[in-house]
C-alpha cells in the first residue's frame, strides 16, 4: 500500500489532539501502520528546537528558521522513511502552521517562508519541481475567543499560547489564505461543535477522499 501523508491544524486550542487519536485507531483498525508524530519535533534534534522555540523568544525569521529547520530533521529522519514503508503518517501541524503563526501571526514575509519551504520539502523521494506535502490537511477552524475559553486553565501557557486573541486573529487569516491557495488539500472543520461533530466531520472527509 502506498504511504499517506496527513497533517492536523488549527490555533491553540482548537482541538486536534482527540482527533488525531481517533483518526490513527480508525486507520489501525483498516489495517494500516500508523506513524503519529507532531512540529515542531518528532525526532530528538527537532524536540530540542521545540522546546527553545515555545519557549525562548526570538525575532521572527530565527523562529521561521528554527521550524524549518526542526521539519527538515523530521522529514528526513521520520516522514519520508515511514511514508516509504506505506505507513499513514498523522503529523500534528506542519507547514501551513509556519505560515499561519510566522506569516501571519508574527507578519514575517510569506516569500521567505516559500523559499524556505522549497528548500525544505524537496526531498530525494520527489523528484524536484515537486515538494513533499500532505495528501490531506485537516483544518480545525475555531474563533479565538472560543478557544481561549477552552485554554483557560488547561494548561500553563507557553509563548504562543500566551498571546493575545488578535494573534490568533491573524494566525486563522493565514490559515484561510493557504487553504485559498491550494483548496483540493484542506479539509476545513467546524471545530465550534460538540467532539462527536467534530470527529464525524473528521472521519467523513477522511472517508468522502477516498484514503481510509
Ligand atoms: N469540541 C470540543 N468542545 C469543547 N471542548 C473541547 C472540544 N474539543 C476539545 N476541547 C477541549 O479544549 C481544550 C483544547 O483541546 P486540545 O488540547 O485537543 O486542542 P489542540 O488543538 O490539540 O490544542 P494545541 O494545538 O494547543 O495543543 C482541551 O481542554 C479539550 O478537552
Ligand atoms: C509547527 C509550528 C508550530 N508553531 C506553534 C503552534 C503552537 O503554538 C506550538 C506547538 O504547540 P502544540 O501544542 O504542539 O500545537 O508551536 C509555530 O508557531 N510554527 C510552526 O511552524
Amino acid at each position: 500500500m502506498s504511504g499517506l501523508f496527513l497533517t492536523f491544524e488549527g490555533i491553540d486550542g482548537a482541538g486536534k489532539s482527540t482527533h488525531i487519536d481517533a483518526l490513527a485507531g480508525a486507520f489501525r483498525a483498516a489495517g494500516r501502520t500508523v506513524t503519529l508524530t507532531r512540529e515542531p519535533g518528532g525526532t530528538p534534534l527537532a524536540e530540542k528546537l521545540r522546546a527553545l522555540a515555545l519557549n525562548e523568544p526570538m525575532d521572527a525569521l530565527t523562529e521561521a528558521l528554527v521550524m524549518f529547520a526542526a521539519r527538515r530533521d523530521h522529514l528526513l529522519q521520520v516522514i519520508e522513511p515511514a511514508i516509504a514503508r506505506g505507513n499513514v503518517v498523522l503529523c500534528d501541524r506542519f507547514t501551513d502552521a509556519t505560515f499561519a503563526y510566522q506569516g501571519g501571526g508574527r507578519g514575517f514575509d510569506r516569500e521567505v517562508l516559500q523559499q524556505l519551504e522549497r528548500w525544505v520539502q524537496s526531498v530525494p523521494a520527489i523528484r524536484l519541481p515537486g515538494l513533499r506535502q500532505p495528501d490531506l490537511t485537516v483544518w480545525f477552524d475555531l474563533a479565538p475567543s472560543v478557544a481561549a475559553q477552552r485554554l483557560a486553565g488547561a494548561r500553563v501557557p507557553d509563548k504562543f499560547e500566551s498571546q493575545p486573541q488578535e494573534f490568533f486573529a491573524r494566525v486563522a487569516e493565514g490559515y484561510a489564505q493557504r487553504l485559498r491557495a491550494d483548496p483540493r488539500r484542506f479539509l476545513r472543520v467546524d471545530a465550534d461543535q460538540p467532539r462527536e461533530g467534530v470527529w464525524q466531520a473528521v472521519e467523513r472527509g477522511v472517508r468522502a477522499r477516498g484514503l481510509l
